[in-house]
């Protein structure tokens, strides 16, 4: 006999009581079976005090503008077998299912980010005044921002601007009633439609100009959704670039700290016999040439970010990297971070071993991996470890000692992730692009890996590099470096320019993967790292990669006659980059066309 289960309703009521308390009753009425057992199994209720912003939020909405918030629910699960639920609203499109000013149209007041109230976030606080995170308004410098327009210089009594929605960072329209705890929007609120790439419809209601496929020239369709194939047969190959010597296996190595430990010789895999003095003569960038500084509070800023846009745009086109500064983390915090580690890699062999690389495994704590007896060895010992998804990371990797370097990884992984979706939006936007389409690119399982390389003083620095020559195989890299010391170095016209050290700057460069999607436009910079006989130097490099399941190609916007595409399709590209690194290659040779 099938057995059904149903749900007949659940109704929430709030009662508010005075400042951030609340208590909140929970009925819940279970649940009529059919099949001959009872057809009221219970009720529940539920007190929980200690109610948050969201929540009263959402009661003041429902009550103020006569609906919508959290009293006036009622869910109905519909009759499914076991094990098979599913939840709907009554009397709405399935698309419409969202719960309205619930947590998932809502955005988190911590975090801004949907799917969760502020009371169960477990992320990273967002600075309700400057939109970056790491920290909290109350603790923030930059100057107040008006509440109406989020502009700074005035308040909102006299705001001569546009509202902008609280909830949704917009301006107008269905964010500023959203804002307001009125609900409403509907299903399609934050859908982009293909076809005329506005807001709140999708393209089989539009009513914009009739979408052309830039593929065969028809209509009603767009090219990567092309029915007629001849898209994928521009490029010259169809399969992904693979390594030549695939199934290499890994050769044991000795951390660097032990080395130095053990010898004043270098081993002669480590030795450049061509490096010479020029090693650390690159040049210091001049006032006309240098690595720009982006402000990323200038770049939230509506008065400011169109400046900002074209400063970033250039950056990129021109180093492929920049200093971000006003990132909205404190210097503590980023002090925290370098100490954490600092401390590990000064702990004995025994105890970080405990969370050694396996071989042919790119996570854990170890010297650089080594593939050929032919290779050039660089002189760094890392920590690498996979921050994101959260649910693949591998906890035997990371250090329990110190005791809080998992909880600041965490912080930090949090934070970067926030700021790397700001980067990747200013991107799209510096191209004209719609602002997610990077994000879209990289798909919602996107990876980020952090790495800690710490550089031990070195005998002989005029011939041994901390990093050989590589550009980065991720989508963007965010660079902590150390407070002290410097030792980077990028390419750019076949010149090596010093990165210098600004204080608490994130150095963020792109990496081959946006390279690829923006047809080259931005490139991703060659850069290398020399070293000291004396001091040693510790960095941090976070670097956000793409879903591996997502196919990697230029962006059909950024492809036309006067620039045809550069780059065939990557899939996976972290997996054949190692390889090609430590044979000195860049994997982004096998995808140019
Ligand atoms: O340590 C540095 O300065 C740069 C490190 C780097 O380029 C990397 O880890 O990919
Ligand atoms: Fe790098």
């Amino acid at each position: 006999m099938l057995c059904w289960e149903y749900i007949i309703c659940e109704k929430h009521v709030n009662i508010m009581k005075n400042g951030d308390q609340g208590l909140a009753i929970n009925f819940l009425v279970l649940s009529a079976v059919v099949g001959g057992l009872p057809w009221l199994v219970g009720l529940r209720m539920i007190l929980d005090v200690g109610c948050d912003m969201d929540r009263k939020e959402a009661v003041a909405g429902g009550v103020g503008c006569g609906g919508g918030g959290f009293a006036d629910q009622l869910w109905l699960r519909v009759g499914k077998k076991k094990g098979e639920n599913e939840f709907r609203q009554p009397q709405q499109e399935p698309e419409q299912k969202q719960e309205p000013n619930g947590p998932r149209d809502n955005l988190c007041k911590n975090c801004k980010r949907p799917g969760h109230y502020a009371r169960e976030c477990p992320n990273v606080a967002i600075c309700h005044n400057c939109g970056l995170p790491g920290h909290i308004a109350s603790e923030c410098t930059t100057k107040s921002l008006c509440w109406n327009c989020k502009e700074p210089g005035h308040m909102a009594s006299n705001c001569p601007n546009e509202g902008i929605c609280h909830t949704c960072d917009r301006s107008g329209g269905a964010g500023g009633g959203a804002a307001r705890g009125g609900g409403g929007g509907g299903g399609y609120r934050d859908v982009i439609c293909r076809n005329c790439q506005q807001l709140g419809h999708m393209s089989r209601d539009c009513m914009g100009p009739l979408m052309i496929c830039h593929n065969c020239g028809g209509r009603g369709h767009l090219a990567y959704e092309c029915p007629s194939g001849r898209f994928m047969d521009r490029y010259p190959r169809r399969t992904l670039p693979v390594m030549a010597e695939s199934g290499v296996v890994e050769i044991a190595g000795t951390p660097v700290q032990e080395l130095v430990l053990n010898r004043e010789n270098v081993p002669k895999n480590y030795i450049y016999e061509e490096g010479g003095s020029g090693f650390r003569d690159a040049l210091l960038p001049s006032q006309d040439d240098d690595i720009p500084v982006i402000d990323l509070h200038r770049l939230s800023s509506p008065s400011t970010a169109q400046q900002e846009l074209v400063k970033l745009h250039n950056a990129l086109h021109s180093w492929g990297c920049f200093q971000a500064i006003n990132h909205g983390m404190e210097s503590t915090f980023l002090d925290k971070v370098r100490e954490v580690s600092m401390q590990f890699f000064q702990l004995p062999k025994e105890e970080k071993k405990k969370c050694a690389r396996e071989p042919n495994d790119i996570e854990g704590y170890g010297n650089d991996t080594i593939y050929s007896k032919k290779q050039r060895l660089d002189w760094t010992d890392r920590v690498y470890l996979k921050v994101l998804p959260e649910d693949q990371r591998q906890f035997k990797f990371w250090p329990q000692s110190p005791n809080d370097f998992r909880s600041t990884v965490v912080r930090y992984t949090e934070s970067l992730r926030l700021l790397s979706e700001v980067i990747l939006k200013a991107m799209a936007k510096s191209l004209n692009l719609e602002e997610n389409c990077f994000l879209n690119e990289i798909g919602e399982r996107s990876n980020m890996f952090l790495r800690f390389n710490y550089y031990p003083p070195c005998p002989m620095p005029d011939h041994v590099l901390g990093t050989k020559p590589h550009a980065d195989g991720s989508t963007i890299t965010f660079l902590l470096q150390d407070k002290e010391v410097e030792g980077l170095q990028v390419l750019k016209d076949d010149q090596w320019f010093k990165v210098p050290i600004i204080p608490d700057a994130l150095l963020i460069n792109v990496g081959d993967q946006i390279e690829i999607l923006s047809n080259g436009i931005f490139r991703s910079p060659v850069h290398r790292v020399v070293i000291n006989k004396e001091k040693e130097r510790l960095t941090a490099a976070m670097f956000c990669i793409p879903d591996p399941e997502k196919v990697i190609k230029p962006l059909d916007k950024l492809v036309d006659e006067s620039r045809p595409i550069l780059y065939r399709p990557v899939k996976n590209y972290v997996e054949i980059y190692f390889q090609y690194y430590q044979q000195g290659k860049r994997p982004m040779e096998a995808s140019k066309i």
